[in-house]
Parts: C-alpha cells; structure tokens; sequence
C-alpha cells in the first residue's frame, strides 16, 4: 500500500466518528473526523508527515504550521518526514491569542518574517481556524504561499476568496462520508 492510501485506512478506522456533534464554527453534523487519534498516533503520524509533503511538493516553503491545536501534530509530522528527506522544513505554532506573560508571542517557534510558510490544519470545515492562521502569519511578515489540509469538509472556496491556493490530502467523499 501507498503511504496515501495506508494513511487513508488509518483515518477511517481511528478518526472517524459518527453521532451528532457540534463543530467549531457551532455548526451541527452527523459525524466527526477526529483528527488528533490520527496525528497523534505512533504509527498513522509518520504517514501525516509524508503525505502533506507528497502534497505539497510543487510549493516552494522553508516553514510549516497554524492555528493550534489541530496544525501542531501535522506541521512536526512534515518537519519530522522532511528531515528524514534529508530536506530542512522548521515548524511554527499559531497561538489562538497572543501570550500576555513571557516574550508576549502570538506565533511561537523560529522567526516567520520574511520567510515563505504553509499553513496547515489536520481538517478543515469553514475554513476560518486556517485563515485566522493565515492572517496572524501575513501580519508576522510571512508570506503564506498556500493552505494544505489532511482533510477537507468544504473549505475550498473560503480559502480561495482569501486568494491561495488550497490542497486538501483526503475529502469526505473517500473517508465513505459524503
Ligand atoms: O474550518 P473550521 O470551521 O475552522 O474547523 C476546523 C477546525 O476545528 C478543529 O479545531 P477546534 O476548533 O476544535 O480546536 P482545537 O484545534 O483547539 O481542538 C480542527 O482542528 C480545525 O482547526
Ligand atoms: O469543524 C470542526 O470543528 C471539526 C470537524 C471534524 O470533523 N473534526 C474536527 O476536529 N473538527
């Protein structure tokens, strides 16, 4: 199996959830992806890693993350699986508010300013967790050259009226929900 379809059987069988919830944007749904039993998982997280570098391949970025929680576990897979390519990718955390003790950071890790990133999320519904990465990135200084996802729940145009590209590993189409 490929690490694309391997990572797809680890989603189904350990992130899928189905029951009513309420989601982040306080929209209801009949079903949950959760995300955090993949990307956290010993053996589905290597596999993060290398398929949202697989993904994201053609784009030219040196830094990797977004809006915490989600963002983490997948932007230290890709740093981890770049790493292993012999390829230097640092990662980034962007702090839902800025910290109001210590250096009083929004976004934590090596310096963004002037740099291109990636903004990532384990999944995306609205799109709003990643654009608010996004916008917190942009007022850093960074150039934000696209958001990548490991699985998209309808984010596409949201991200595209913000003007980047989107790139989403899985939709919900494959995951047997849609
Ligand atoms: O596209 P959106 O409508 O923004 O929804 C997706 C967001 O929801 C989840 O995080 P959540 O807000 O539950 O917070 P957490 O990462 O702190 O757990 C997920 O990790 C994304 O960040
Ligand atoms: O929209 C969300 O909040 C959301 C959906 C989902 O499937 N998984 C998740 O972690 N968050």
């Amino acid at each position: 199996m490929s690490d694309r379809e391997s990572l797809l059987a680890e989603i189904k069988s350990k992130g899928v959830v189905h029951g009513k919830v309420v989601l982040s944007s306080g929209k209801e749904a009949d079903f949950y992806v959760d995300m955090r039993k993949v990307t956290l998982d010993a053996q589905a997280a290597p596999l993060v890693g290398r398929v949202m570098l697989d993904l994201t391949e053609d784009l030219d970025y040196d830094a990797v993350g977004g809006l915490t929680l989600g963002a983490d576990p997948v932007a230290a897979a890709m740093l981890h699986a770049a790493a292993a390519r012999g390829r230097r990718l640092d990662a980034f955390v962007v702090r839902k508010a800025q910290k109001v003790h210590g250096l009083q950071r929004r976004i934590e890790g090596p310096d963004v300013a002037g740099r291109r990133v990636l903004a990532v999320e384990d999944t995306s519904t609205t799109g709003g967790s990643a654009l608010t990465a996004v916008e917190a990135l942009r007022e850093a200084g960074a150039e934000v050259v696209a958001v990548a996802v490991v699985v998209d729940r309808g984010a596409a145009a949201a991200v595209a009226e913000a003007g980047l590209p989107y790139r989403s590993a899985y939709g919900l189409e494959e995951l047997d929900l849609a």
